[in-house]
């Protein structure tokens, strides 16, 4: 499987464009026009420069407004095409991409196109060259690749072929399956992006909207499963209208769309077509719960931390054998606090504070799952071992934190007994019910949301929810979350549009995007409430009026509205369920705990964010939050 990609998707020059785009794996580059004439340099010295990294030129695009055009438009549409064939001798590429005609002064019919195109598969085979024909969705006759492919067929000319763009097709929902027939070498090349589901004008949807593969809401896998049925085995090629990816960084895009390709491969090979040939990786891996969460926080900061964990009913059980790390623990959540000044906990103290920056994964097979990250292009992470200690497989994650995998079919599974000697200080300790994490919410800046939405997705068995917009006194945060159908992974990530809001003040302030709450899950959260009020734990005042609301909005029964309201506790309820929430009032720069029970739910309680965000935020210190 060759990849690609078109300039036009990523931010830069097109020097920077080129050195993204080949340092992520790419193999080619489609040339946009556009890229070219904002560039000083000649076609040959593009050329030798996309050479000279190592990629080739997939294609040169797109030739506008080419086909069915009356005299005297035809003439000169045919010498602006011998201008461009020019240019792309002289840069050495021998593909061009003409878009179905969108011009007022187009004729119709699909023997004048073919002719017209018959002509130009003439003029290009004196060079050597060949011509892609793509249906654009807003084309003014031609806006569906099979009408494309029509007059493709008709012009019936080895220098003609079809250019497949995914978005195209499926914005228009047209049927896919009417790719299978089409034979393999009259498509040129496949042109793939995505798109997240907006009611909205066509054109202005793809020219700002797209994103990679498995970012958005489009079946471009069902695209792609009927492209490989016809035996293609050329180039995949990336071409996204993105204004995010405008305005971020080249190097990012540009690994996130090569994980994306091969992501997709790989779905399309499992789907069993095999003409994609690919470098084998393990599938999958299926999460089974958060093994662990890890914070670093310096000696003077560690106590703090440790009878705030202790108030929540986590007993101190372990104490590392050569480190200076402890965990806490209750029913199956494990929590790690390391003060340990060396090694990468103490370097991401020094950069970020304290902050939870890693976190353990259970999953089927570690080693597979590490497999599967580092094919994907994630970043593996490594720190020298302390003799008895073992190797556990990890990646970097979100905001340069660590995603740790950890299985129970290996040594892993008693990293507790191996690792750490047994303390018995909290005996007489009470627990408050807390049974699993039920969630993990990370938080980054809105730019940063699609690729670690692709990055889960990528490596874990899990798929994500739709887009929330979450509302903060101070503007907007959207949130999507990574789950397993069986809720035993579910990652929030919520990503901040401004540094005003809650969670744009936990970036900025603690530089860097990271862990910002962790939900802990209980079966029972009025004894849970009672026992962290004998524990002296201060939970989040919720305003009296939130109560009101509620108990009208849902018909509560008073005397249960005012137990509800007696500890705090927010509530909420689907199709499926009921869902009870309650939460610790914030840390430092913004970070908190939550508690909830579920009773079948599905959601995150969306419709109390604005409420408990208002609450915490008069947690935090006033620097740098504007008084609302
Ligand atoms: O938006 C456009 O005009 C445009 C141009 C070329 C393409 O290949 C395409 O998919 C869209
Ligand atoms: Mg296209």
């Amino acid at each position: 499987m060759k990849t690609s990609i078109a300039t036009v998707s990523i931010s830069g020059d097109l020097k920077q464009k080129l050195e993204a785009i080949a340092s992520a794996g790419f193999d080619g580059v489609e040339i946009f026009e556009n890229d070219f004439l904002a560039f000083d340099e000649s076609p040959r010295q593009v050329g030798q420069m996309v050479r000279d990294h190592g990629l080739e030129i997939t294609l040169f695009q797109p030739f506008r407004d080419f086909e069915g055009m009356p005299e005297p438009l035809r003439t000169r549409t045919f010498d602006r095409a011998e201008r461009k064939f020019d240019l792309m001798q002289e840069m050495g590429t021998d593909l061009v991409l003409v878009c179905s005609n969108v011009s007022s002064a187009a004729l119709g019919g699909v023997d004048r196109a073919a002719a017209d195109f018959f002509e130009l598969g003439e003029r290009a085979a004196k060079r050597g060259l060949h011509v892609g024909y793509e249906a654009l969705a807003w084309g003014r006759h031609i806006h569906d690749h099979r009408d494309a492919w029509e007059i493709v067929r008709r012009a019936d000319h080895p220098n003609i072929g079809l250019i497949l763009d995914s978005f195209h097709t499926l914005s228009r929902k047209i049927d896919v399956n009417s790719i299978r027939s089409i034979p393999k070498e009259k498509i040129f090349i496949i042109q793939l992006a995505d798109a997240p589901l907006i009611d909205m004008d066509l054109l202005y949807w793809s020219r700002h909207f797209r994103n990679m593969p498995g970012e958005g809401d489009l079946p471009v896998l069902d695209f792609m499963n009927a492209v490989a049925a016809t035996g293609y085995d050329g180039y995949l090629s990336l071409e996204i209208f993105n204004d995010q990816f405008r305005g971020g960084s080249p190097a990012a895009i540009a690994v996130d769309g090569r994980r994306s390709l091969i992501y997709l491969g790989d779905q399309v090979r499992r789907a069993g077509n095999s003409s994609l040939t690919l470098p084998p990786m393990p599938a999958r891996a299926v999460a089974d719960g958060i093994a662990f969460v890890e914070f670093t926080v310096d000696e003077a900061e560690a106590p703090i931390l440790s009878d705030r964990l202790r108030a929540l009913g986590f007993r101190h059980v372990g104490r590392h054998k050569t480190k200076r790390v402890d965990v806490f623990r209750q029913g199956d959540i494990n929590l790690v606090v390391n003060t340990d000044p060396d090694g990468f906990a103490g370097a991401s103290y020094a950069l970020h504070g304290q902050s939870a920056y890693a976190m353990g994964l259970w999953v089927d097979d570690a080693e597979a799952a590490i497999a599967r990250a580092v094919a994907l292009g994630a970043e593996p992470f490594e720190q020298p071992l302390n003799p008895g200690e073992i190797e556990m497989p990890a990646v970097r994650g979100v905001g340069g934190g660590i995603l740790y995998f950890l299985d129970r079919r290996s040594r892993l599974a008693r990293i507790w007994e191996i690792e750490f000697d047994p303390v018995d200080d909290d005996a007489d300790l009470r627990p408050v019910g807390l049974t699993r994490i039920d969630h993990v919410a990370q938080t980054m800046k809105y730019e940063e949301l699609l690729t670690w939405l692709l990055f889960y997705t990528a490596i874990l068995e899990a798929h994500k929810t739709p887009m929330v917009d979450i509302i903060d006194p101070a503007g907007v945060v959207r949130s999507q979350v990574v789950e397993n159908a069986s809720g035993t992974l579910r990652i929030t990530l919520n990503g901040a549009e401004n540094r005003n809001t809650l969670a744009g003040h936990f970036i900025a302030e603690t530089f860097g995007s990271g862990i910002q709450h962790l939900a802990f899950a209980t079966d029972d959260i009025f004894a849970t409430a009672a026992a962290l009020s004998a524990n002296g734990f201060d939970t989040l005042a919720i305003s009296p009026n939130y109560y009101d609301d509620l108990e009208a909005r849902f018909g509560l029964d008073p005397a249960f509205t005012d137990r509800l309201k007696a500890h705090n506790i927010l509530y909420d309820r689907d199709d499926h369920g009921e869902y009870f929430q309650l939460y610790s009032p914030t840390y430092g720069e913004g970070f908190f705990f939550e508690i909830v029970q579920r009773s079948g739910y599905r959601g995150y309680g969306a419709a109390n964010a604005i409420f408990r965000i208002a609450a915490l935020r008069r947690h935090l210190r006033p620097i740098g939050l504007p008084k609302l």
